[in-house]
């Protein structure tokens, strides 16, 4: 039987960095809410995955409306983004006798992922013994700073990569990483950091630079202009194919 897929996205951050009057989710583009727009390319990708939200238990924001998924459901968030996905993979665990289900976890502040991008890194993980996440490769010359506002020194930019997500792990495997870091006190940023502490190594799968973490304010705007261009792309691609 084919493992069921999981999509698992925390949504229960407070935006601290971006500053507004609202949790960023719920910052709205092109009149609909961030959320919203992620769940929505998601969805548009993988329309038979189960959802578990990962949602603060005070969110007062969160409107049913905006998911388009037929089978899922809502769990509390932790108090860090780590303590969220644990949460959503117990609840998972809960209904899920698979230990093989693949889960793909994803940024509820990341509504530009492409879907190409999704489908070449569901087909990476899906056939890899680790797991896998969306990354890509740093352009930029990359400084250290020496803690003064002063450049300490030049990083070597040669085989650096952004993490994005989503990030893509079988469900033991990614429960068994997740908590043994927590348990150990160890702080990850994303799920990669916690499989590679078991020593594994998950695959980087070349994705988008456009597939933009909304966290400073000027990010919504650029986020807005990127899901506009990536629209009017789909309708020239679509008189095309009309032709
Ligand atoms: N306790 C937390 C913290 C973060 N997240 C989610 O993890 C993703 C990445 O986190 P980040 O961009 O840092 O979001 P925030 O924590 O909201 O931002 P900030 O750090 O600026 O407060 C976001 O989708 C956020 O909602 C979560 O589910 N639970
Ligand atoms: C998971 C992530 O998006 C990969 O780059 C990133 O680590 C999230 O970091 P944040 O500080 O929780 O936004």
């Amino acid at each position: 039987m084919t493992p069921t897929l999981w999509l698992v996205v925390p949504a229960a951050g407070c935006g601290r960095r971006m500053g507004a009057d609202r949790p960023k989710q719920y910052l709205t583009l092109g009149g609909r809410t961030v959320l919203s727009h992620t769940l929505s390319r998601l969805h548009a990708a993988f329309p038979e995955a189960r959802l578990c939200l990962c949602l603060d238990a005070d969110d007062s924001h969160f409107n049913p409306a905006w998911v388009p998924f037929r089978d899922w459901r809502r769990v509390d968030g932790g108090v860090e983004r780590v303590d969220s996905v644990i949460n959503a993979l117990e609840a998972i665990v809960a209904e899920e006798g698979d230990e093989q289900a693949l889960v793909l976890v994803h940024d509820v502040a990341r509504p530009c992922v492409d879907a190409g991008d999704l489908a070449r890194l569901f087909a990476v993980v899906d056939d890899d013994p680790v797991g896998g996440l969306l990354a890509a490769p740093v352009a930029d010359t990359m400084k250290r700073d020496d803690g003064a506002g002063r450049v300490a020194r030049t990083e070597d930019r040669a085989g650096m990569w952004h993490a994005l997500t989503p990030q893509g792990f079988r469900l033991g495997v990614l429960r068994r990483a997740l908590t043994r870091v927590r348990a150990e006190g160890v702080t990850v940023t994303d799920e990669a950091s916690a499989v590679e502490a078991l020593g594994l190594a998950p695959r980087l799968v070349p994705g988008r630079r456009d597939n933009l973490k909304i966290t400073h304010p000027e990010d919504l705007a650029l986020a807005g202009r990127i899901l506009a261009a990536q629209a009017s792309d789909e309708r020239s691609i679509g008189h095309e194919e009309c032709r």
